[in-house]
């Protein structure tokens, strides 16, 4: 048998935190829960807007890099990002290997105005309801984390409550997987999520061989304008980026010099 990768290890560590958390409220009121929150936001509008969206991450430690940022005020941190341009902000909520909570994005949701990602390792249906009770406007599907049936469904349960599914690929082969699923907006994340190793490269490799119609979304390893130039180049409507912004002295500065170069003249535009 082979031995647990990181994704492999980062799961079972997320069956146990979810299980525990529906022992204190179940499926059932969860959906109610669901259900009772305030719409939620059109993110695909967002990212479709002109110039290359930056998607900001609140992200406080990682499997990769340990300790990043001492994140105290995570809201306070996506203001920031929001007053630097950030069209999305996401708020990674897994606790163990990346110290994020769901209260980081209540307290997320309730200051800013944009759309907000929650950013985890959704293993079913219940972390969807959750993330829409907490205010999630979109939601992370990992596709190297589900079996293609669970993929579908998961999709389909994160529309059908109004929200966007981001649905992460790092091959070709998983990028095929999200098509067949019904996926619309696409990130190719440039780590792969078994090894750590971050290939700036598939971002290129992958973007091209999926339709036009599809906002795709470079993932991780944005140092700066220069990387996000080069995705660009490569088709991206989007990056997300974590560690250069919550390592940033001036995060709103860090942020704004990364829209600014998505939208100016000479930033090259993807083909529609
Ligand atoms: O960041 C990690 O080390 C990591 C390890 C295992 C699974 C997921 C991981 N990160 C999640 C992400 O996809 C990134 O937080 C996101 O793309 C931002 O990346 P970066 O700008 O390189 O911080």
């Amino acid at each position: 048998m082979n031995s647990p990768t990181v994704l492999d290890s980062i799961i079972e560590g997320v069956r146990e935190d979810v299980a525990r958390r529906e022992a204190r409220i179940d499926y059932q009121a969860m959906k109610k829960l669901a259900n009772a929150a305030k719409p939620s936001l059109d993110a695909t509008a967002a990212l479709r807007q002109p110039g290359i969206a930056v998607i900001a991450e609140v992200k406080r430690a990682s499997p990769s890099k340990g300790a990043l940022a001492n994140i105290a005020d995570p809201a306070q941190q996506a203001l920031e990002y929001e007053a630097g341009g950030a069209r999305v902000i996401s708020v990674l909520t897994e606790e163990r290997r990346f110290k994020g909570s769901l209260d980081d994005l209540d307290a997320v949701r309730a200051k800013v105005r944009i759309p907000v990602l929650r950013k985890d390792f959704v293993v079913g249906p219940y972390q969807i309801h959750e993330a829409r009770a907490h205010g999630a406007d979109l939601i992370l599907l990992i596709v190297a984390a589900l079996e293609q049936d669970a993929l579908a469904a998961l999709l389909d349960r994160t529309e059908s409550l109004g929200m966007t599914a981001l649905v992460e690929v790092h091959t070709e082969a998983e990028a095929d997987r999200a098509l067949d699923a019904g996926a619309t907006v696409i990130g190719v994340n440039a780590r792969n999520l078994k090894t750590l190793e971050v290939d700036r490269d598939c971002f290129a490799r992958i973007a091209p061989g999926l339709p036009s119609h599809v906002i795709k979304v470079a993932e991780s390893g944005v140092r700066d304008k220069h990387d996000l130039l080069t995705y660009a180049g490569a088709g991206a409507d989007a990056v997300l980026v974590g560690e250069a912004l919550v390592t940033a002295p001036d995060p709103r500065a860090a942020v704004s010099e990364l829209v600014t170069a998505g939208s100016h003249p000479s930033c090259p535009r993807p083909a529609r």
